[in-house]
């Protein structure tokens, strides 16, 4: 394969993204693109029209920033124009050269021609490029040509790569956008026989899979490689195959983006290229871009767990909610007011230390009561954390007292602490270390383990954080669902650990404060953990163990299991056993799932006690609007109508 002999040493990777895929004016997109760590930014040419600044001084700005200009773009309807708008086009395309020459930039890219005058023809198009060569090489530019996937005559990328070939000029090459190739189902592996020197860019997008107008579908519905549907790692596979070892630039056209934080945007950006290329280099080792290289994605065996924030005062409802669930206080710590209550493979540490600046004391101080910690079980807790902060996650530590362990930790979701622990003695002896032992026996209430957290977030935020875990960890999401509350509507999306489901976390973004969902998150100032689902073997006799212990659950309402018998077919002593105890139920092919909720405990935190039976994978969506329905009718203050 000829390539390969003109590859050139591996260089280490080059990060882009297009001035378009960022909110804000022209200045504060660079700073936040030179901030999360890009090396070159594409300057969309409406981004710089509408900034009253002249080329000069957009070089200036983009070079104290630290950046190159990769790519000046797009020039529109070039090829295949008939007399006299040919001539005219080059006289466009001459200017834009000129300004690229003061910008300081030597690659244009031109998309396929969406003009109804255009004329077709492979040989026509490539003799403008050889033209329009000529011409770039006097000003010292090259052009790149991209199918555009609803280009009039040109919608792919071999025929793009057909044109370039044949107009056989050393200033003209392809740009290839995964997007424009995966939209329409284009087999990526065709890129592998393209020269990697005559791919002058790639852009990359991702985008979730609709069923739309390919043109509509690209300019609102775009995301970050990771974030969407698209099999971005195939295509970046092959493209990497072929030598090429250029920038590697992102081209997002997101509606919601627009109206985003830039910082957020840009960071998550440039993750889910440092993610992509780690996948990339682990499937086709043998690639000239040198690859960060991080430990393989994590694999969570579990929730080890969960830490509660809290003062003296509001300990005491805490504890008590968790001790008609069936929990006992088992440890105490030795240097610190924290305690541990377990069940099963279940811990729940409940932190009121006082003493010095803690994490835990801070965060009570901002949202109140509120789990802000969890802990993972890893293999290998170094390497996880090594892989998040790789990844941009930023490190949490805490300064420690003698004999207390320092556990490798990130913050993730709502400032949140997520700690990661493994069998090595020291992390594995942390409980032994830290606490004192009670002699403190209970009957429990069967719980086992921590099936899922549930977090909740801003709907804005939610990709972020689905990247966030899903580039961390070796995980896939399920599809996203709606959830009807009568506040607005909440998007909710789980991701699993892959292949087995030890940890899992069901993401809720919420558009609005009118829903429950929004509601806990503006009165807690933005924590996420809302709630914490413990699996039972047997939900009727952890019911009935939760009756003894004075456990009140969520009331659900008699209409409900009228709707469920019928749905079902329930037989009704079965629906009369599930409504005496508040049992909500869920069906699907492979099995079936039950869940009993808590009422609220301070601004709409609850626990939910699940079972799975058979194969049930899901998280009974179908029952949330009842459970949120039971939830604002207990919240509804005294006085108030109730039904
Ligand atoms: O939507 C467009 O017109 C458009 C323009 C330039 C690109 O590089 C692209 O991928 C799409
Ligand atoms: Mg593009």
């Amino acid at each position: 394969m000829a390539y390969r002999e003109t590859r050139r040493a591996p260089a280490s990777m080059q990060t882009s993204i297009a001035t378009v895929s960022i909110s804000g004016e022209f200045p504060e997109k660079l700073a936040a693109i030179a901030k999360a760590g890009f090396t070159g930014v594409e300057i969309f040419e409406n981004d710089f029209l509408t900034y009253d600044a002249s080329p000069r001084e957009v070089a200036q700005m983009v070079k104290d920033h630290g950046l190159s200009i990769t790519l000046f773009q797009p020039f529109r309807d070039f090829e295949g124009m008939p007399e006299p708008q040919r001539k005219r086009t080059f006289e466009r395309a001459e200017r834009k050269f000129e300004i690229m020459g003061e910008l300081g930039t030597d690659l244009m890219l031109i998309c396929s021609n969406v003009s109804p005058i255009s004329i077709g023809g492979i040989d026509r198009a490539a003799g403008d490029f050889h033209e329009l060569g000529e011409l770039a090489a006097r000003h010292g530019v090259r052009v790149g040509y991209e199918a555009l996937a609803w280009g009039r005559h040109i919608n792919d990328h071999r025929d793009a790569w057909e044109i370039v070939r044949r107009a056989d000029h050393e200033n003209i090459g392809l740009i290839l956008d995964s997007f424009h190739t995966l939209s329409r189902k284009i087999d990526p592996n065709s890129i592998r026989s393209i020269p990697g020197d005559k791919i002058f860019i790639v852009q990359l997008a991702d985008a979730p899979l609709f069923d739309m107008d390919l043109l509509y579908w690209s300019r609102h519905f775009r995301n970050m490689p990771g974030e969407g549907d698209l099999p971005v790692v195939d295509f970046m596979r092959a493209v990497a195959a072929t030598g090429y070892n250029g920038p590697l630039s992102l081209e997002i056209f997101n509606d919601q983006f627009r109206g985003g934080s830039a910082k957020a945007l840009a960071e998550d950006g440039h993750r889910s290229l440092v993610n992509l290329m780690d996948r990339v280099r682990r499937l086709e080792p043998d690639i000239a871009i040198e690859a960060p290289v991080m430990p393989d994605r994590v694999e969570a065996r579990g929730v080890e767990f969960v830490e509660f924030a809290t003062s003296a005062e509001e300990k005491d409802n805490l504890a008590a909610l968790l001790i008609t669930l069936g929990f006992v206080k088992s440890a105490e710590h030795r240097n610190r007011a924290v305690e541990l209550y377990t069940q099963g493979d279940i811990r729940i540490v409940i932190n009121t230390d006082k003493t010095g600046d803690t994490f835990a004391d801070a965060s009570y101080a901002v949202h109140g009561t509120n789990a802000y910690a969890f802990g993972l079980k890893v293999d290998n807790a170094r390497d996880a954390l090594a892989r998040a902060t790789a990844l941009g996650a930023p490190a949490f530590s805490e300064d420690r007292k003698s004999g207390e362990v320092s556990v490798p930790a990130v913050q993730g979701v709502g400032n949140g602490v997520i700690y990661f622990l493994d069998e090595t003695p020291e992390l594995s002896g942390i409980w032994q270390r830290e606490f004192s032992l009670l002699s403190a026996e209970a009957e429990g209430a069967h719980l086992t383990r921590i099936d899922h957290l549930a977090q909740t977030t801003q709907y804005q935020e939610m990709l972020t954080w689905l990247l966030f875990y899903h580039s961390i960890f070796a995980v896939r999401r399920t599809p996203m669902v709606d959830v009807v509350d009568p506040g607005g509507l909440v998007r909710s999306q789980a991701i699993e650990g892959d292949p087995e489901p030890y940890f899992r976390v069901t993401m809720n973004g919420a558009d609005n404060r009118k829903t429950f969902a929004g509601k806990f998150l503006a009165e807690s100032f933005g924590t996420s953990i809302q709630h914490i689902a413990f699996a039972t073997d047997d939900i009727f006799a952890t019911a009935a163990r939760l009756k003894d212990l004075g456990f009140q659950a969520l009331p659900i309402s008699r209409n409900y299991y009228d709707d469920l018998e019928a749905r079902f077919g329930l037989e009704p002593d079965f629906s009369d056993a599930l409504r005496a105890a508040s049992i909500l139920y869920d069906r699907d092919e492979k099995g079936e799932y039950f869940q009993i909720y808590s009422r609220t405990f301070g601004e709409g935190f609850f626990f939910e006690i699940i079972e799975r039976r058979g194969g049930y994978a899901g998280y009974g969506a179908m029952n949330a609007p009842f459970r949120i329905a039971a939830q604002r009718r207990l919240a509804r203050p005294a006085g108030m109508p109730k039904r």
